[in-house]
């Protein structure tokens, strides 16, 4: 394949891997346990802490297709609330070709790890310094960051 073939367009034009996660937590209104989530595949992801949700399937919207993976990888239904912004509309940047968009999350529900997951923990908001000490993917924390930040701010604001 030469630099200018299809492989070359796909990775850099629209045809990037939609990707859509929740940062679930206990309250939007005051947010105290965010559940963060252990990846048992595939190997080289396997351990890594991530937020739940998956790929975007062909016409199908951002919103919809995260509520589809929270049902389907921990067997919640899921209210989504605000998005939490990234560096560009599409979302956050994460390794090689995919974008990651991120929504604030709730579910009266409680989260199973059916699938993909081998372990999921409601890590505590009080010990920020805990929550980025997880071994994230690495490409998610900025984004662990920056959710940080915003539900620091949720919880003083009201
Ligand atoms: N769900 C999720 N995926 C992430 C995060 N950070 C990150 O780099 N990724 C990557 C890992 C995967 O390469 C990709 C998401 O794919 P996935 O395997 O979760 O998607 P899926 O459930 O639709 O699975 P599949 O149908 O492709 O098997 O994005 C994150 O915080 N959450």
């Amino acid at each position: 394949m030469t630099e200018t073939g299809p492989d070359t367009a796909d990775r850099e034009g629209p045809h990037r891997v939609r990707v859509v996660g929740a940062a679930l937590v206990d309250d939007v209104r005051r947010p105290r346990r965010l559940l963060a989530a252990r990846r048992s595949a595939p190997a080289a992801l396997a351990g890594q802490w991530e937020f739940p949700g998956g790929k975007v399937e062909p016409g199908e919207s951002g919103p919809d297709a995260l509520v589809r993976e929270l049902d389907e990888e921990l067997g919640v239904a899921a209210v989504l609330h605000e998005e939490l912004p990234g560096p560009s509309p599409e979302g956050w940047p994460l390794s090689g070709t995919a974008v990651m968009r991120v929504w604030i999350a709730t579910t009266s529900d409680e989260p199973a790890a059916l699938q993909d997951h081998d372990e999921l923990r409601w890590v505590d908001l009080d010990d920020p310094a805990a929550v980025t000490a997880l071994p994230w993917i690495p490409a998610d924390l900025p984004i662990v960051e920056s959710l940080l930040e915003r539900l620091a701010a949720l919880r003083t604001a009201r």
